[in-house]
């Protein structure tokens, strides 16, 4: 049997960053994945493909606001969703290039197989031509993520009924597309099939779209699916799924019915646990499928680690990356930081885009804690309008004490990007006047954080509270 320090289990994000903090500590690693190429959802069949058609759609909408005379968009009646993917291809075999030279490079060894625990300390390979290999792990890493839950009243058969990964393998774009479930993965989908022509209906139980986020900005996601001319259809559930000749009839909870083309049930995410013989090691997963662990990433048995969608929330590619450094870094006696840090982002790439740090007026509000906001409209930026994409807002919640930034909120172009100059003033300690007295680059997206800092400074002078050195700030 070979032994090493570290198994880890998944190449996705968490896997390939947490294999790599253990060798960067010295540790002999061992990397067991599945599949013939690395990178999990992340890379083959959430983040990276479903933003690459975004990335079409994106520029087929703004090529038509643009104004650009002369210059006709349109979408060929042919034309498949893998053709639409442009620069997936590209992109994903570059992401598959870097994930193996990043691993050779650090010194983890790579096994194509499907592991399972034979005991705590034993994985077994079982690979694709039949054979087994065990391998003895001092620590072991589970980073097997999770694939799209299938509700068992619709039968999902790839050719009318959909779920998230296959949707990308459409051979050509639907006239319409009735979309199960209002979550992160449908939101994005329903803009993105939008944008490119297709009539859209969105079906959800709650009430609001992403309830999660600060409202202003789950409210505005809404405003602009109307003006995309999706459908929503909410507080409600599809109950019957009904193949016709051409359609399928979607009946929903409240008896009206709908007809589309085709249908995606984007309904959340099941754990990846049954290969792995979790009794073996003294785990039991969640009826979702998800691991319990504290915020070392230890799961119930102590040498045995959990992260990235494995253990649940927020189920993010960017936090998974994270939370396998964590982990890894914890179980070989790394110096690095032991936890996550408390402010995560969130970026959702509907079009327009959203991204969200820090508390939302809904939690400020439910803690009791004042606060003040500014807003700065993305219709008035100067680059905005450059691109095509003069639509949303950008949103600071300050301390009206202090000017302490407590969340940035923002809905239009770039956001997810814009956010992270908010976060790091907020990680960084630093308030509203930072904001106010430096110089930005114009046009960018980013001096919009100028105009919401003026007018969260103007609501706090205003008020009339201790603001002396704001104010100073504001008036020069
Ligand atoms: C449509 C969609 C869009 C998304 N967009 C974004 C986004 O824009 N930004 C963002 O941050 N996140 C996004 N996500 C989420 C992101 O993809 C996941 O959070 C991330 O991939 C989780 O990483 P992971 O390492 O935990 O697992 P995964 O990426 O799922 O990797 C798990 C790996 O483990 C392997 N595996 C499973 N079981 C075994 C076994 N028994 N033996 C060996 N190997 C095994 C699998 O083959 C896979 O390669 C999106 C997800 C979806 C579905
Ligand atoms: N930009 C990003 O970061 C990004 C993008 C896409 C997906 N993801 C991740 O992928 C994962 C999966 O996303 P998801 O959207 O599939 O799951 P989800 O759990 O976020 O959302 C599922 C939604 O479907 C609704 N729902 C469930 N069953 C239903 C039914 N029968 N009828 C009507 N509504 C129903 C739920 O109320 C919920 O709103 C999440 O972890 C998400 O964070 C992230």
């Amino acid at each position: 049997m070979l032994s090493y320090d570290v198994v880890v289990i998944g190449s996705g994000p968490a896997g390939e960053n947490g294999a790599i903090q253990a060798a960067l500590l010295g540790k002999k690693v061992a990397l067991v994945e599945k599949e013939a190429v690395p990178g999990g959802a992340s890379a083959n069949t959430g983040t990276i493909p479903s933003k690459a058609l975004r990335e079409t759609a994106l520029a087929i909408q703004q090529a038509r606001s643009r104004d650009a005379h002369g210059i006709e968009v349109r979408v060929s009646g042919t034309v498949t969703v893998p053709e639409l993917m442009g620069r997936r291809g590209l992109v994903t075999a570059r992401e598959h290039s870097r994930i193996r030279s990043a691993l050779n490079h650090a010194g983890v060894e790579m096994f194509r197989g499907i592991a399972s625990f034979v005991d705590p300390h034993t994985i077994r390979v079982s690979v694709p031509d039949g054979g087994q290999q065990d391998l003895h792990a001092e620590v072991v890493l589970l980073a097997t993520g999770t694939r799209p839950f299938h509700p068992p009243q619709y039968s999902i058969d790839n050719a009318r009924v959909y779920d998230s990964d296959s949707i990308l393998m459409l051979d050509r774009i639907p006239r319409s597309l009735a979309i199960l479930g209002g979550g992160v993965a449908g939101c994005e989908y329903a803009s993105i099939f939008a944008a490119l022509g297709v009539k859209v209906a969105i079906i959800d139980s709650k009430d609001r779209l992403l309830p999660w986020l600060d409202a202003e900005l789950s409210l505005a996601m809404q405003d602009s699916f109307d003006v995309l001319g999706i459908t929503r259809h909410q507080v409600t559930r599809a109950l019957k799924l009904e193949r016709g000749e051409r359609d399928v009839l979607v009946t929903l909870a409240d008896e009206s019915r709908l007809v589309a083309e085709k249908v995606l049930v984007a309904a959340g995410r099941i754990g990846n646990v049954e290969a792995l013989n979790l009794a073996n090691a003294g785990l039991k997963a969640t009826d979702k499928g998800l691991l319990d662990v504290n915020s070392h990433y230890q799961t119930a048995v102590p040498h045995v680690y959990a992260a990235g969608d494995l253990v649940g929330f927020p189920g993010l590619a960017s936090s998974s990356m994270e939370q396998g450094r964590v982990a890894m870094n914890h179980a070989c006696g790394g110096n690095r930081k032991q936890k996550l840090p408390e402010l995560l982002p969130v970026g959702i790439y509907t079009i327009p885009e959203i991204s969200s740090v820090g508390e939302s007026e809904e939690a400020l509000k439910a803690k009791g804690r004042d606060y003040v906001i500014g807003r700065a409209s993305l219709v008035e930026n100067a680059r905005a309008n450059l691109v095509g994409e003069a639509v949303g807002f950008l949103k600071v919640l300050a301390d009206p004490a202090n000017g302490a930034i407590l969340g940035v909120h923002c809905i239009g172009p770039h956001a997810s990007d814009t956010v992270h100059l908010g976060q790091a003033v907020m990680a960084l300690g630093g308030d509203l006047r930072y904001f106010a007295e430096t110089v930005f680059n114009y046009p960018t997206l980013q001096e919009a954080y100028k105009y919401a800092a003026f007018d969260a400074l103007d609501r706090i002078r205003d008020r009339g509270g201790n603001v002396t050195p704001i104010d100073r700030a504001a008036a020069k």
